[in-house]
């Protein structure tokens, strides 16, 4: 099967299901598994072609190690690449592997999908009455085959993916841990847990392998790019080697998990990183910022509409793509003189009124607070209903409600 009939058959085998989602489509169809799992076997020889101008002998060499050194400016790092693991080594080196994703969130869906897709022996774990068992009954996990109680799933899983909320894995910790027993391999997707072990009190058995992979994005990304045979950046740790293939078996589920390319790191630093990253500059960071420019402009007499066009519109859909793709300059090249001028003035400004934010913040991770806090917040019998109140509080802001009608202006979504 070539990469068109792999597509083809894709495309037939949902029109034969009637299916209405790619997603359900993909959970139902074990042709469909095959097709893309050909997909990808074809990308993966598509891009060893791409590498041949390498020389043989240190394209073997590569090979071999598994990882390459490249220079992230003027550091060098490992990396380890997709085009390393082609689907049909994943599907060997895991042949007796069940993998056992425990929870079906952003990143247990996600993570759970890109392996089935792979060809990978999946199972799910989720408690019977919540959300997660129906979610993930509709995505083609079979109650009594491939989707089980928590307990149950990590008795019969080998790697055992901890993907319950960080609050639900401390929570559910002095009933799982005991369940955990040699031989299997226990994997996180955040050092939280391990590296917060006096709030979690989570202290993995000293005889199982513990690894990290986390995908840096949300779980919808991680499946919408896997989709598009793209691939989402990671990290891998290990915080435990008692195999001494515990790195190695961290990069294999990394890519089988859907990641493109994976840089090294640690449990401590993945955690630091990650909760000051996402308060930071990804999420709260972004989300504060932009309601301060808007309010501004509304109190100055700007209507909603200029005042969302020059805040958000233009920022998502015309620079904030342009420096994704090449870069902060090229984003500065690509506006005018007079643009340019008085950026490359404010910028400094916006640096030095945000950096003591950023230590403060940088701070209260490290010190655990913020673990402490979403661990509180986390285990309230009533958190979705709460997190909920809060995001529909800011879906209630009058800019987030204007850009629900810009959104709709967009020439692909006008109506009429
Ligand atoms: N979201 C993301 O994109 C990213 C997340 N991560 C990490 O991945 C892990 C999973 O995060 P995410 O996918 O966002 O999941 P969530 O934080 O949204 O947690 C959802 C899962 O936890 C389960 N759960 C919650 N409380 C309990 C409980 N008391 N007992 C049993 N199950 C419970 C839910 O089941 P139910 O439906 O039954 O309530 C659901 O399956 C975390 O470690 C997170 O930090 C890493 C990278 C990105
Ligand atoms: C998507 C991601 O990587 C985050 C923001 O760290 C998270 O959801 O925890
Ligand atoms: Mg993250
Ligand atoms: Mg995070």
């Amino acid at each position: 099967m070539n990469a068109n009939t792999a597509r083809q058959a894709l495309r037939s085998v949902a029109r034969a299901s009637g299916a209405s989602t790619e997603r359900t489509l993909l959970a139902r169809a074990p042709a469909a598994q095959r097709a893309m799992s050909t997909l990808l076997a074809n990308r993966s020889s598509c891009s060893k072609h791409a590498a041949a101008a390498v020389p043989a002998a240190s394209a073997a060499k590569q090979q071999l190690r598994g990882y390459r050194m490249l220079k992230f400016a003027d550091t060098e790092e490992k990396v380890y690449e997709r085009s390393d693991w082609p689907v049909e080594r994943l599907q060997q080196y895991f042949k007796d592997d069940t993998f056992c994703v425990l929870g079906y969130g952003s990143q247990g869906y996600a993570q759970s999908l890109n392996m089935r897709d792979q060809g990978m022996n999946v199972i799910v774990g989720v408690r019977k009455d919540g959300a997660s068992w129906k979610e993930a009954q509709e995505d083609g996990f079979v109650p009594g085959e491939t989707l089980f109680p928590v307990e149950e799933a990590i008795e019969r899983g080998t790697i055992i993916m901890n993907l319950l909320s960080d609050a639900a894995q401390a929570s559910t910790w002095p009933t799982i841990s005991k369940l955990i027993k040699p031989g299997k391999t226990l994997y996180f997707s955040h050092g939280f847990s391990v590296v917060f072990k006096e709030d979690t009190n989570i202290v993995p058995p000293k005889d199982v392998d513990v690894i990290l992979c986390a995908p840096k994005g949300s779980g919808r990304t991680v499946r919408s790019l896997f989709k598009e045979g793209k691939g989402i950046n990671s990290s891998v740790a290990v915080f435990q080697d008692v195999t001494g293939k515990a790195l190695e078996k961290a990069v294999a589920t990394g890519i089988a998990v859907g990641s493109g390319y994976i840089y090294e790191t640690t449990f401590e630093k993945e955690v630091y990183s990650d909760l000051y990253g996402e308060r930071g500059c990804l999420m709260g960071g972004i989300q504060g910022m932009f309601k301060a420019q808007y309010d501004v402009l509304r109190a100055n007499g700007h209507s909603p509409s200029e005042a969302f066009n020059e805040t958000c519109e233009e920022a998502l859909m015309s620079l904030f793509p342009l420096v994704g793709e090449h870069g902060m300059d090229y984003m500065y090249k690509a506006c005018s003189t007079t643009a340019r001028r008085g950026a490359l003035d404010w910028a400094p400004e916006f640096e030095k009124a945000c950096k003591p934010v950023f230590e403060r913040l940088y701070a209260s991770v490290k010190d655990g607070s913020e673990t402490r806090r979403a661990l509180e917040f986390g285990n309230r019998p009533t958190y979705r209903q709460d997190y909920d109140k809060e995001t529909d509080a800011i879906a209630d802001q009058e800019m987030w409600r204007v850009g629900h009608t810009v959104r709709a202006l967009r020439p692909d979504r006008q109506s009429r």
